[in-house]
């Protein structure tokens, strides 16, 4: 089962971007300093025995306070850009522009932003990477069509205070994982637990929020401010278990279609949920006695709004899986019985300190060059990639591995298959809190010590590693 690789030498082209990535309620803390409202994992983490260790992001690395510090470390890797995400009620404590705007949210990010301008850095902005006002959880969330257009307008007041500065936006982070581990499985804010319902109305609202957020960079602000918008999806790459059978073949593609397709081919692809994704969602309602299909229908109108609406396709990589068919839908209902899959790993695979986190570089050049040739070769940005390790661990080793060996993969998938790669960022700058598994798995290329309450930034050896590699915009011979 296991995949040929070779070493090369070479580098990514003068326009290819380099950066690090952060997320509002990971690195932020001051949840509740100078007029923020309170978010859905506000709310979640504050309740007993949802994160494993008990944690909160009331203080994270304290990055509210540190963020000069954190742009240092970000000079001092070399690379030109910074990813990181506004928090919607840092902005709008209630959600929406009626309900107050906070002055002191929009000045902390104009203080932030020039301070990434002017340590010569290209800030890329995450419109949502998960940090929902809970007000606007109470009205439904992302279940209510309402939310639609709470999120344009909150887009706009973005756009609109600070899009002379922000050049480079991406509209959702990951709408699989906070649709369904949020509303489908209740592992992640606001945790409800209901898989085969409500994950798909809220994806529908997102993919509609998306597409009209595009429309309204194009209508009012493209002109004047000359910028980017796209989004991020993330996805395993599914390789058949038996490469000769075409039952695991078939299974494979399922697996891609329901994973990168749900949010993919909407966007990227002809405007509409991939066809096997959709006969997939009849199947299983009428097996468990659903009227009609638990994936709802874009309009005729809708599809058209859908379809082209990013300028770039940001992509999350961080493993892949074997897959064969499954037809098992025994409790508890999973991601995988759910799309009718069984997964498997090798053995072989470095194990990550996450569960589900296996390094497998050569399913990311398989997966760009997917997307290539089902999406009409989108330019891709790396917009995450990274490997988790227990706490303390400054001789990472394992993630240097894992950043050399995936770099090699996608400089093969840039000189010799000919994808449009126009960037990478590596997840993640700092350690930070990682959701619900709180502060016990790290990605950080830089140490947090969060025992102290400096909250003090160590190098690790991967922001060694990871500098050289961006220093010589590839491997070279030395
Ligand atoms: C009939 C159709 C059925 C479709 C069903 C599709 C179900 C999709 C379920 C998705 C669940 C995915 C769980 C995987 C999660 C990881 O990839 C995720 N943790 C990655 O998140 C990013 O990575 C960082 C490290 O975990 C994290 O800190 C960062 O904030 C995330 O952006």
């Amino acid at each position: 089962m296991s995949e040929e690789s070779s070493y090369i030498f070479g580098h990514f082209g003068d326009d290819f971007k380099w950066g690090a990535a952060t997320a509002s309620y990971q690195i932020e803390g001051a949840w509740n300093i100078d007029g923020k409202g309170q978010s859905i994992w506000d709310t979640f983490a504050h309740t007993k025995g949802k994160i494993s260790d008990g944690s909160n992001g009331d203080v994270a690395a304290d990055s509210y306070n540190k963020y000069e510090e954190d742009i240092q470390l970000l000079k001092d890797i070399g690379v030109s850009h910074y990813r990181f995400s506004f928090s919607w009620p840092r902005i709008l404590p209630n959600g929406t522009e009626e309900g107050g705007l906070n002055k002191k949210g929009i000045e902390f990010y104009r203080k932030f932003l020039k301070s990434v301008v002017d340590n010569g850095l290209v800030p890329v902005a995450t419109l949502y990477h998960w940090d929902l006002p809970q007000v606007l959880q109470d009205k439904g969330g992302w279940i209510s069509q309402d939310i639609v257009n709470h999120f344009v307008n909150y887009a706009r007041i973005c756009f609109r205070e600070f899009g002379d500065i922000v050049k480079f936006w991406i509209t959702f982070n990951e709408p699989t994982v906070f649709t369904f581990l949020g509303y489908g499985v209740g592992t992640h804010a606001p945790g409800i637990k209901d898989p085969l319902n409500s994950p798909f109305k809220g994806g529908h609202n997102v993919i509609k929020a998306h597409a009209l957020t595009y429309k309204l960079y194009n209508d009012e602000f493209r002109k004047d401010n000359q910028g980017i918008v796209g989004i991020t999806l993330n996805s395993d790459w599914y390789e058949p278990k038996d490469s000769n059978s075409d039952k695991d073949k078939r299974a494979a593609d399922l697996g891609m279609q329901c994973k990168l397709g749900w949010f993919a081919n909407p966007i990227f692809g002809d405007g509409d949920y991939p066809q096997a994704m959709k006969v997939r969602a009849r199947s299983v309602s009428a097996m468990l006695g659903f009227p009609g299909s638990f994936l709802p229908q874009f309009t005729p109108k809708e599809i058209e709004l859908n379809k082209g609406s990013a300028d770039f396709f940001g992509l999350n990589y961080y493993t892949s899986r074997y897959v064969s068919t499954c037809q098992d839908f025994s409790e508890p209902v999973t991601e995988a019985k759910v799309i009718g899959i069984e997964q498997h790993s090798d053995p072989s695979w470095k194990q990550g300190e996450s569960e589900w986190l296996k390094s497998v570089p050569w399913g990311l050049r398989k997966l760009v060059k997917w997307i290539h040739s089902n999406y009409n070769a989108p330019d891709i940005y790396i917009t995450e990639n990274g490997f988790s390790d227990k706490p303390g661990i400054i001789e990472d080793t394992d993630r240097c591995d894992y950043l050399k060996e995936h770099l090699q993969e996608l400089l093969k998938a840039k000189t010799e298959d000919g994808v449009n790669l126009k960037g990478y960022f590596v997840w993640s700058l700092i350690d930070n809190f990682e959701w619900n598994v709180g502060y016990l798995e790290r990605f950080g290329i830089y140490h947090v010590d969060f025992e102290d309450p400096a909250r003090k930034r160590t190098a690790k050896k991967s922001a060694t590693v990871f500098s050289e590699i961006v220093k010589n915009n590839g491997f070279t011979r030395n």
